[in-house]
């Protein structure tokens, strides 16, 4: 797999993600460029063993967990405090996936544990199916933590975006993640669209 991280850096994103589940086309392995210190590496795991998280998070120092498996509020709250004890501070970005309806009381036991939500769309993988959810459900949220919109978000959401920054619902969106839409190829990031993206939110 082909990655242009460095050039994706230039564009000064606040996040950057590298994928930690091995049956994702893109799987990451190999050296992170030395990125500024403005942007946070974030790593993107399912389900992974506890030991394997802690050895990722020394290996390429990131600086924050998102979590798109069934990672239960303990073990979210574990991982933090273990990292912690190794002066490793990483913010945990709890992911919840969402088809039509979403039950957002699911979110209560969450809340000590983790640092954000991430709300994606519900699909046939576990995260980077590129399709976008009815951000409306998002009227019913019922938190003041920050969360990332994410899922299938491309250029042709723009004007979406920016009606949605309007509502309330948007109140607690922090951060608005994309992935997919904006590759060539798996982890190959069309810079020009990125750059347009950036400009145009
Ligand atoms: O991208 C992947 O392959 C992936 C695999 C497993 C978990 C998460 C993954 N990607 C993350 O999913 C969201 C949404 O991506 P998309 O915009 O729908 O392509 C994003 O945070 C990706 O980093």
């Amino acid at each position: 797999m082909k990655l242009n991280t460095a050039e994706v850096a230039q564009l000064r994103p606040d996040y950057l993600g590298f994928i930690f589940w091995k049956h994702s086309s893109r799987f990451f392995e190999g050296e992170i460029p030395e990125l500024p210190h403005y942007i946070n590496k974030i790593g993107v795991f399912v389900d992974a063993e506890f030991d394997y998280i802690i050895k990722m998070v020394k290996k390429y120092q990131l600086q924050g967990l998102q979590l798109h498996g069934h990672e239960s509020p303990e073990y979210c709250a574990e991982i933090a405090s273990e990292l912690k004890k190794t002066n490793h501070k990483v913010d945990i970005i709890k992911v919840f996936s969402i088809k039509e309806e979403f039950d957002f009381d699911v979110l209560t036991t969450y809340e000590k544990a983790c640092d954000y939500y991430l709300f994606d769309t519900k699909g046939k993988l576990p995260g980077g199916n590129g399709y976008t959810f009815d951000w409306s459900v998002l009227k019913n949220y019922p938190s003041t933590k920050p969360y990332f919109l994410s899922g299938g978000i491309g250029l042709n959401n723009l004007d979406k975006i920016n009606e949605f920054i309007k509502l309330p619902e948007s109140k607690y969106c922090f951060a608005i993640d994309v992935n997919s839409k904006f590759e060539a190829a798996p982890g190959l990031k069309k810079i020009e669209e990125l750059q347009l993206f950036k400009k145009a939110l």
